[in-house]
């Protein structure tokens, strides 16, 4: 659905995107991840084919991006600062919106009405931060785009907001196969959303991976043992971190979890818990793998 092949783009002295390649599956939820100045506004801008890339390729269902109005009317690119025209009131966005996108659906834009509950006569630039950004989602949501792209959306929302535009997000992936593509610098804000994450650093991709895939391979374990650790425990895992609390023995390995499970069971240990891993905690090992302190990639 999406695909960017070796993506250059540069500003005078500054490499902002350095040969970039993704996929992106229709029906999906890809998000990019990167700490500020990694060039992620800038990558979005060339997929929404507001930048042209210095090199490398941007399709979009098969077709190059920039410069296709007839695939712009069906993707809709909500930057990290929304745009409304001075002085317009929602009701005036939504006109301009309605004879632009021929995705525009009033019955959905009315609905919306209910569930954001802000008047269509208000003057968008007087109200806040969080209110304008509710309105940019609920103009977004009325385009019924295919392909949404998304900059740091949930910033300024509050969290009841923020889960309720992710419900609605999921919703329209769900039902109508809405492709998404969301940036952001925080991977808590989006790990319960997306089906695959890349993490920018300095204009490289330096880390892409499937969701379920990273789950399913790294467990976090504790275990504890009637005559302490048997010296062979450790040699037939792969620990990637471990730390002792006392007699427990804390583990993060990776594999497969039935043949983790089974050979743990060998040791007869008195604790054996398979404890939850949060998609930070495996991102941090990950990324310490390729060599990067996560910290010093994103917060
Ligand atoms: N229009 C521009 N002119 C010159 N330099 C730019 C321009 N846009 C971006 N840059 C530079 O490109 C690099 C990447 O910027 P970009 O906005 O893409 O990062 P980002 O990951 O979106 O950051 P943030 O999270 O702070 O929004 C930065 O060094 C930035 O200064």
């Amino acid at each position: 659905m999406i695909e960017i092949h070796h993506v250059h783009k540069g500003f005078e002295q500054v490499e902002a995107v350095k040969d970039v390649s993704l996929h992106v599956q229709k029906g999906s939820i890809y998000g990019l991840l990167g700490s500020n100045g990694a060039g992620k506004t800038t990558l979005l801008k060339m997929l929404a084919g507001i930048y042209k890339p210095d090199d490398g390729d941007i399709f979009i269902e098969g077709e190059p991006i920039f410069e296709n109005v007839k695939l712009k009317k069906k993707m809709l690119f909500l930057p990290d600062n929304p745009y409304f025209f001075p002085h317009a009131t929602i009701q005036q966005m939504a006109q301009f919106y309605r004879d632009v996108y021929p995705g525009w659906n009033e019955e959905r834009f009315w609905q919306l009405q209910e569930w954001f509950s802000i008047d269509v006569q208000q003057k968008i630039q007087r109200m806040s931060k969080g209110m304008q950004r509710q309105a940019a989602f609920w103009l977004a949501f009325s385009v019924m785009p295919d392909v949404l792209i998304l900059d740091e959306p949930f910033d300024g929302l509050d969290a009841v907001m923020r889960k309720k535009m992710k419900n609605l997000l999921v919703q329209d992936v769900a039902e109508r196969n809405m492709t998404v593509f969301i940036s952001s610098h925080n991977l808590r804000e989006v790990e319960d959303l997306c089906d695959h994450v890349g993490i920018l650093h300095n204009g490289e991709m330096i880390m892409e991976r499937e969701i379920d895939d990273l789950k399913a391979d790294v467990h976090k374990i504790q275990v504890a043992f009637r005559d302490g650790i048997p010296s062979s425990f450790l040699t037939g895992l792969q620990v990637v971190y471990q730390e002792q609390r006392g007699s427990v023995l804390l583990c993060i390995v990776r594999g497969n979890r039935e043949e983790v499970d089974a050979y743990i069971q060998r040791f007869a240990p008195v604790i054996f818990d398979v404890l939850p891993l949060t998609l930070e905690e495996i991102f941090v090992y990950e990324m310490g793998r390729v060599g990067y302190a996560i910290e010093s990639v994103m917060v």
